[in-house]
């Protein structure tokens, strides 16, 4: 798996402390379910998320990834609630969007079209009764009301190559098709509007490993041609190092290291990502060796391959 975007951990700071190449900056961001014991599920939480980059967030159950991920997206519901703080989101056109001041429409445009998500049980989102090129049609007449029959048709066919689903699979309907296939439908939904962001939690947990690594090959191979970023979620550490650029560590609600994913590995500082690297025993002792097989932090060993990261696949 190479990685062809670069991401330099030298980053360039702006004068305000952000990245300059951050797609979505959050700060301080605070989300809170207000039940009876009100738990604040994500506390002042602070990051850039870089073009390009393949963002992993780890962490045990509870820690706060999947509420920090829908308040990303303003997908999160009551009793939730973002307390506080601010996330931006930098449009390709050169336009800062404050996403927690957008209007439901303007969220339902901006859903999709710039940040789109797939999460663990997606694909059971498919409605059963409806052909798999009419529900990928239908976010094109959404979206793109003015785009014609034909180009639809044909954006449809091309979206579903991409994911190696084929064409040919278009006049099916969910119910012919295996898991992984449904799952893969769900990412060709995603990227169809070739937005700049994708969240995906736990997107291959419901399937089988082959299929789980067949999967993740192909979003690594898609943010490399199309170059979107992607915020993964997972709880399997091992499975981030392969894949992503860098790793945040969230801990109760706040992320306490965030580096590249090589000295997330080789180099933890914080307590708690040293207990997490130790809980994968596949990643300490005798066969600690780094895993990863090409990420693309330039932290001077990117691209290796290794005989055991090509058996990890
Ligand atoms: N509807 C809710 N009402 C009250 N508390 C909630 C609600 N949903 C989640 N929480 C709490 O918020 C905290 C963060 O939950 P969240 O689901 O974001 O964690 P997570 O890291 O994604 O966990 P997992 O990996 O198990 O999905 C947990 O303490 C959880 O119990």
């Amino acid at each position: 798996m190479t990685i062809a975007t670069s991401i330099d951990d030298t980053a360039v700071t702006r004068a305000s402390g952000g990245d300059e190449r951050a797609v979505i900056r959050v700060r301080d961001l605070s989300v809170t379910y207000e039940v009876e014991h009100p738990v604040r599920a994500v506390r002042d939480v602070s990051f850039d998320l870089i073009q390009g980059e393949i963002l992993g967030l780890a962490g045990e159950s509870g820690c706060g990834k999947t509420t920090l991920a829908y308040a990303i997206n303003r997908l999160h519901k009551p009793p939730a609630v973002i307390s506080s703080g601010s996330i931006t989101f930098h449009d390709r056109s050169g336009t800062d969007i404050d996403l927690l001041g957008l209007d439901e429409r303007s969220l339902e445009q901006f859903r999709w079209d710039k940040l789109s998500m797939v999460f663990q049980g997606a694909m059971n989102a498919l409605n059963p009764v409806i052909s798999i090129r009419a529900q990928l049609e239908d976010v094109l007449i959404a979206h793109r009301p003015r785009m014609r029959r034909a180009e639809r048709r044909r954006l449809a066919g091309d979206v579903l190559d991409r994911v190696g689903v084929g064409r040919d699979r278009l006049a099916s309907f969910p119910h012919e098709l295996s898991g992984g296939m449904r799952q893969r439908v769900m990412i060709a939904m995603a990227l169809l509007l070739e937005p700049q962001v994708m969240i995906m939690d736990e997107p291959t947990t419901a399937l089988d490993v082959v299929v789980q690594r067949e999967i993740l090959r192909e979003i690594v191979r898609l943010r490399d041609e199309l170059d979107f970023a992607v915020i993964f979620i997972t709880h399997d550490l091992p499975l981030l190092l392969e894949i992503s650029d860098r790793i945040a560590v969230m801990l109760d609600g706040e992320i306490v290291e965030l580096d590249t994913a090589r000295r997330i590995h080789d180099e933890p500082r914080h307590p708690y990502t040293r207990k997490l690297l130790g809980s994968f025993p596949s990643l300490t002792g005798d066969r600690g060796s780094f895993i990863r097989t090409g990420a693309a932090i330039d932290d001077g060993a990117s691209a290796a391959s290794t005989d055991e990261g090509q058996d990890a696949r």
